[in-house]
C-alpha cells in the first residue's frame, strides 16, 4: 500500500494493482478540524434507512469490463452522506456559480443544491453568483432559497445566468475571502472545470477552510470519466423533434434531402445518439469521422444511392464536423475565438447544403428538394426531461454530501452507474470524444448503412497499432484520437 499526493490527486496504491485516485480533504493542509455528527443521523427521514451512510472504503471502478488476470485499476471515492461532517450547520455559507454555455438541467441542479443544503443539512445561507465566474467580482450576490427556487427545474437555461470568459482568479478568491464563503458549488463544462481548479490551488495556497466542488455541465458530453453528462438525454430526446420534422419534409419530396445540424463542438455525441434513437437518418457526420464529397466512396455517391434506392434521406451534422473542408475552402478566414478561448466554427450545416444542391444542379435529370433545419439553440434552451430531472439531483446531492464531509477540489459525477468524487485534473485532462473504432459508432454504421469514410491508410495504422483489440473496444485508440484531434487543430 503506498500514498503519493499533490495538490489536486492523492493515488492510493493497494493489493493486485488497485489504485485509488483520491480527491483532495481539507483536513489534508488545515490541522485539528472539529467534526461533528452528520445531522442526517437524527433525521427520521434518513436513519431508518439500513446503511444509508457510506463506508469509508467504498470506491468504484472505472472500468468494469475486465479480464481474468487484469489488474483491479483505477477506482474513484464512492460519493454519499459520511458519518462525520466538517462544518456545523450554522457555519456554512455557500454559493452557486453556472458557467459556459446553456444545458438542459441547469436549474434543476441550482435547485437542489439549495434543497439538499436546507433540508439534508439545515444549510440556509446560501447564495447564487450572477452571470458567472465575473460575476464573483462584478455583480451583487443573489439570496437562494428553497422557496425561491423551488419551480426553476421546470424552466430551461439557468436562473444564475452564465457567461464565457472573465475568469480572474486572484478577484474570485478576494471575493469568495471577503464574503466568508466556505463552499463553493461550479456548474459547468471542461472549460468551468479548469477554471475551478485554479481557484481550488488559489484556495489552498491561502490555507482557506473553503470548499470547491464542481458539477460537470456539457450538452456536448465532451467530459471525459463520467457515463454521461446531465442535459444529454434531453438533447437526444429534443433532437428527433428536428430529425421528424426533416424527414416529413424529405418524404413529401421528389428526391427530398432533410440535413439537420446539431451541436457538437468536438465531439459526435448527440448527432449519434440522436440518429441511432431515431431510424429516419441515412446519414450522420461528426468531427471524429472525417469525410469527404467527391468520387469513390464518398458522401455524393452515397446521397445519389440513397435517393436512388429510397426517394428521400435524411443527413444529421455535428456542428464540428468537416470544419477541416471548410478550412481548406476558406484558407484565408479569420480564425477567430469566444471569451473564453474556444475555437468559433463556420455553419456546416449550410455549406454541406449548398454542397449537395450544387452538386445536383449539375445533374437536370435528378432534381433535389433540400430543407436544412438548425434547431442546435432551441435544444440547449429547454427544460431537463425526467430521467435527466433524476440525474441532476443524485448529482446535486452526492456534491453536497461531499462538501459537508470536508472533500474538496473534486468534480460530482457517475462512474458505471455510481456516484462518485473525481480528482479535477482527471475531467480536466482530456476530451471526450466518440471513437470510430469502437462499437457504439459500429453500430451506428450498420443502423445507417452510411460509408465509414475510413480510407485504407486509416484502417491500415489502427491494425497495425501496438494495443490488442480489447482496448479499442473500451474506447482508448490513441492513434485515432491523435488523429482526429490534429484534424480539429
Ligand atoms: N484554462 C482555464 N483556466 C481558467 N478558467 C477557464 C479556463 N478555461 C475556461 N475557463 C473559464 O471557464 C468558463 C467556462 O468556460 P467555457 O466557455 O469554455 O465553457 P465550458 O465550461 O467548457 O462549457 P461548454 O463548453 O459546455 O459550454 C469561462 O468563464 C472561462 O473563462
Ligand atoms: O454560442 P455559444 O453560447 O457560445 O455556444 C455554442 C457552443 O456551446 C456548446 O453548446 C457547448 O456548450 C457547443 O455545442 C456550441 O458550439
Ligand atoms: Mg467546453
Amino acid at each position: 500500500m503506498g500514498t503519493e499526493s499533490n495538490y489536486q490527486m492523492k493515488v492510493v496504491k493497494g493489493d493486485y494493482g488497485y489504485i485509488l485516485e483520491d480527491v483532495p480533504h481539507l483536513s489534508d493542509y488545515i490541522p485539528d478540524l472539529p467534526t461533528y455528527d452528520n445531522p442526517l443521523r437524527s433525521n427520521p427521514a434518513y436513519s431508518v434507512v439500513k446503511q444509508y451512510f457510506v463506508d469509508m472504503d467504498d470506491t468504484v471502478p472505472q472500468k468494469v469490463v475486465v479480464h481474468k488476470d487484469s489488474p483491479r485499476g483505477v477506482h474513484f471515492r464512492r460519493a454519499g452522506p459520511r458519518q462525520k461532517v466538517y462544518f456545523s450547520s450554522d457555519d456554512v455559507r455557500a454559493c452557486i456559480v453556472t458557467c459556459g454555455g446553456l444545458c438542459p438541467g441547469l436549474n434543476t441542479v441550482i435547485r437542489e443544491i439549495v434543497h439538499s443544503l436546507d433540508y439534508m443539512y439545515g444549510v440556509s445561507k446560501v447564495f447564487g453568483i450572477d452571470g458567472g465566474y465575473r460575476g464573483f467580482y462584478s455583480k451583487n450576490i443573489i439570496t437562494l432559497t428553497p422557496k425561491t427556487v423551488n419551480d426553476i427545474h421546470k424552466r430551461g437555461g439557468t436562473i444564475l445566468g452564465s457567461s464565457r470568459g472573465g475568469h480572474d482568479k486572484t478577484k474570485i478568491v478576494d471575493c469568495i475571502q471577503d464574503r466568508g464563503i466556505n463552499q463553493v458549488y461550479i456548474i459547468g463544462g471542461d472549460g468551468t472545470q479548469k477554471g475551478a481548479a485554479v481557484i481550488y490551488e488559489e484556495i489552498r495556497r491561502r490555507d482557506l477552510k473553503v470548499i470547491v466542488a464542481g458539477i460537470p455541465k456539457t450538452i456536448d458530453n465532451d467530459i471525459p470519466v463520467i457515463d454521461k453528462s446531465f442535459g444529454f438525454d434531453t438533447a437526444v430526446e429534443e433532437a428527433q423533434r428536428a430529425i421528424n420534422a426533416a424527414h416529413v419534409e424529405a418524404e413529401s419530396a421528389e428526391n427530398g434531402i432533410g440535413v439537420v445540424k446539431l451541436m457538437g463542438r468536438y465531439c459526435g455525441f448527440i448527432a449519434m445518439y440522436a440518429t441511432l434513437a431515431s431510424r429516419d437518418v441515412d446519414l450522420c457526420l461528426i468531427p471524429e469521422s472525417p469525410f469527404y464529397l467527391e468520387g469513390d466512396g464518398g458522401l455524393f455517391e452515397y446521397v445519389e444511392k440513397r435517393l436512388k434506392e429510397n426517394g428521400h434521406m435524411v443527413i444529421v451534422i455535428a456542428e464540428g464536423a468537416g470544419q477541416e473542408l471548410l478550412a481548406e475552402e476558406n484558407a484565408h478566414a479569420k480564425k477567430e475565438q469566444d471569451a473564453s478561448g474556444n475555437k468559433l466554427l463556420q455553419d456546416v450545416g449550410l455549406w454541406i447544403s449548398q454542397k449537395i444542391r450544387d452538386h445536383f444542379a449539375q445533374k437536370p435529370n435528378m432534381p433535389i428538394t433540400l430543407k436544412y433545419i438548425d434547431p442546435t439553440y432551441m435544444i440547449r434552451a429547454v427544460p431537463s426531461n425526467g430521467s435527466d430531472n433524476v440525474y441532476c439531483t443524485l448529482l446535486a446531492q452526492s456534491c453536497v454530501h461531499g462538501a459537508m464531509a470536508g472533500y474538496t477540489g473534486f468534480t460530482s459525477g457517475l462512474v458505471n452507474g455510481r456516484q462518485t468524487y473525481i480528482p479535477f485534473n482527471r475531467i480536466t485532462e482530456k476530451q471526450n470524444m466518440v471513437v470510430i473504432t469502437d462499437r457504439m459508432w459500429a453500430r451506428l454504421l450498420s443502423s445507417t448503412n452510411q460509408p465509414s469514410f475510413l480510407r485504407v491508410k486509416d484502417i491500415e495504422e489502427v491494425k497495425n497499432e501496438e494495443h490488442p483489440q480489447t482496448q479499442l473496444l473500451d474506447g482508448d485508440n490513441d492513434v485515432l484520437k491523435k488523429h482526429m484531434y490534429e484534424t480539429l487543430k
